[in-house]
């Protein structure tokens, strides 16, 4: 599998996403945002965590109007699988390729821990690999995290299985605790909390290797 990880200006996971990609067998190109094409034959697109553009006007607003954000539409557009985390996420949503959007933190404050979370669907590329109603352990560290949407846009999402992760015990204030949402074809993720951070115990926990290891499985051919 070939991935296609992009820095922004701000970003600060984007080695730690390399890393978890690679650890799954992936190979990796890393990306410039000022880039215009994606790499030739490239399997997925990771948008890491960060303050890309130093979160001016809104976090994941500048990012999204980058010049390799065109070739990002693209590729998904076509069908093209997209994993955006917490920065990446914010991407993905002022982009319009997701729906909603992650508002201030409703304790207004930084938070940076491992949470629980549930695997709400099993049914994508990304969390196949867990059973559905799932618990996991990964880290969050954002100060807008909080997922909103009008709640004709949240029930089309529990409609339609789209709500990839939930808090067992919500932290910022998302709309029914929502932590990552899908695509309407379900091959664009974006979650807040940070898989790349959990790929070994020493880490605290290593549950975020699994989805890396799902997407190598899901994505490679036999
Ligand atoms: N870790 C991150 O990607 C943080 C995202 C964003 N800067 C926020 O704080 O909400």
């Amino acid at each position: 599998m070939h991935a296609a990880v992009i820095t922004f200006p701000g970003s600060n996971c984007d080695r730690d996403l390399a890393v978890a990609f690679e650890a799954a067998g992936a190979r990796v190109t890393r990306v410039w945002h000022k880039d215009t094409a994606l790499p030739a034959g490239v399997d997925i697109v990771g948008l890491p965590g960060g303050f890309s553009f130093g979160d001016y006007l809104r976090c994941g607003a500048i990012a999204a109007r980058a010049p390799i954000t065109r070739a990002l539409a693209e590729f998904a557009a076509a069908g093209g699988p997209v994993l955006g985390i917490c920065n990446g996420f914010q991407v993905l949503v002022e982009t319009g390729m997701l729906p909603g959007a992650l508002l201030r933190n409703a304790g207004l404050k930084y938070i940076c821990k491992p949470v629980a979370l549930q695997v709400a669907t099993a049914e994508s590329p990304f969390t196949s690999g867990w059973a559905q109603g799932a618990t996991i352990t990964l880290p969050i560290a954002h100060h807008d995290g909080n997922y909103t949407a009008d709640p004709a846009t949240l029930d089309r999402l529990e409609a339609e299985d789209r709500i990839a992760f939930t808090y067992a015990d919500t932290p910022n204030g998302s709309a029914r605790g929502i932590a990552g949402v899908l695509s309407e074809n379900r091959r664009v993720l974006g979650m807040m909390p940070h898989p790349e951070r959990a790929i070994a115990p020493h880490q605290g926990a290593a549950d975020g290797a699994i989805l890396f290891r799902t997407l190598l499985d899901t994505l490679t051919p036999a």
